[in-house]
């Protein structure tokens, strides 16, 4: 409960609307103008290489100035102008009966304009499966060790539904001049060059990027400020079980490493939580913060709905029913929980739209072509998919992202995942 008290007092979009100063609406329409422009837009994402930073920063990079000035405070003056009641509580309490750990935030995927904003985010990885939404921090929010390690079924336009693993992560942070003490600070707990079971912290840096391979542990301090922490999240996700789910036998180490650390995240232990309840679909707009980390296998046993989206050029569209599974991973003496929501990316309407209007007048490649890369991304993958995939698929494989981390994880003092997503419960943020 504490924490939907603290959100009564955490200012929300008035103030960031401001934060775009004198001569706001001029230049919230070059913002429009820039993240409605597929070209612009996908260049500047490109020239920033993710992927490969992340790869040549052991597996977690921090990229500074992420976006133009103009378009990071579009993108804040977006997410500040979403109302109290958009926000979705996303919250738990360590409950180990429940197999839950505790975290708490709040989240939002459809908002106005947040769908553009959603899709930027969804060129870092062109045409691949994405699940992002935006997430604000109050006082007392946090999210405790986890490893964002989940699967999803995506139902591809075939109709045939394949098993998706989330292997990488970005995070866009609206924070400015955030300090250390505010709290909501990420630590990588998979530094190799931080202490053993302390991490790296990283201070949450306005207009930048974090982006790290998954599973890797991680977590979110418990905010001290009520000044909202703002931030665009989410992963992208590839066809196969790429590494392997929590199966539950590990509860009672998870009591045990909770016993060794993170006391502070036992804060939250008197907040209510919606007892056993699967996702409903109201779930959909709850982000898939801490791991969907729980977001488990009941969830698949009911065949809950479920929308991905596809990045990059936007024509195309998984417009598709999902029936989820969405579990994490956890080494030893980690705990583990799982739960149910749902996570629908619905289709980017403004690129389509353009698109569109591309082709009336003549520019037919460009769109045709954007969508055929698509679709042959991802059906290239249902159809012809490699050996990893295949044995992934197929149950036996433990992926890049599995159990190969051992070694890493062996070093997080007290790792537990985020557990039951709370469903409707709404927040009230209030000036
Ligand atoms: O916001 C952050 O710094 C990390 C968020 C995170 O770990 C998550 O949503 O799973
Ligand atoms: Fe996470």
């Amino acid at each position: 409960m504490e924490h939907i008290f603290y959100r009564l007092f955490c200012p929300g979009g008035f103030r960031a609307r401001l934060s775009m100063g004198r001569g706001s609406d001029k230049a919230f329409a070059a913002y429009e103008r820039w993240i409605n422009n597929y070209r612009v837009a996908s260049l500047w994402i490109a020239q920033k290489h993710v992927e490969r930073a992340v790869d040549a920063n052991g597996g977690l990079v921090r990229l500074e100035n992420f976006l133009p000035e103009f378009v990071a405070e579009g993108i804040l003056s977006t997410v500040g102008a979403v109302s109290d009641e958009q926000w979705n509580d996303t919250s738990a309490n360590t409950d180990y009966r429940q197999n839950n750990i505790s975290h708490s935030f709040s989240s939002v995927k459809h908002a106005k304009g947040l769908d553009a904003v959603v899709r930027l985010f969804s060129l870092v990885r062109p045409g691949s499966l994405n699940s992002f939404s935006a997430a604000k921090y109050c006082k007392t929010d946090h999210i405790a060790p986890h490893d964002d390690r989940a699967y999803a079924q995506v139902k591809l336009d075939s109709g045939r539904i394949i098993t998706a693993s989330r292997t990488l992560a970005v995070i866009f942070y609206l924070t400015r001049d955030w300090r250390e003490e505010y709290g909501g600070v990420l630590i990588d707990l998979e530094d190799p060059t931080a202490p053993p079971g302390v991490g790296r912290k990283y201070v949450p840096l306005w207009n930048s990027v974090v982006a790290f391979r998954v599973p890797r542990y991680h977590a979110v301090t418990p905010m001290t400020t009520n000044r909202p922490r703002y931030s665009i999240f989410g992963w992208f996700l590839e066809p196969g079980r790429l590494y392997e789910l929590y199966r539950g036998e590990d509860a009672e180490s998870g009591k045990e490493a909770d016993r060794q650390g993170a006391g502070q995240h036992k804060r939250h232990a008197g907040a209510k939580r919606k007892s056993g309840g699967l996702g409903t679909a109201d779930d959909a707009e709850t982000a898939p913060g801490p791991g969907a980390a729980g977001r488990g296998v009941e969830t698949a046993v009911t065949g809950e709905a479920d929308t991905l989206q596809l990045g990059s050029g936007a024509q195309h569209e998984m417009s598709q029913k999902l029936s989820r599974t969405n579990a994490t991973q956890h080494g030893p003496r980690v705990k583990r929980q799982r739960n149910a929501d749902m996570d629908r990316t619905e289709v980017e309407p403004s690129w389509r739209r353009s698109a569109k209007q591309r082709q009336s007048r003549g520019h037919r490649q460009n769109s045709a072509w954007q969508h055929q890369q698509q679709e042959e991304d991802i059906m290239g993958q249902e159809r012809r998919p490699s050996n990893a995939i295949q044995g992934a698929v197929g149950g036996t494989v433990k992926g890049r992202g599995g159990l190969g981390s051992e070694t890493a994880l062996g070093r997080v003092r007290a790792a537990r995942l985020p557990g039951r997503w709370q469903g409707r419960r709404k927040h009230m943020c209030v000036q």
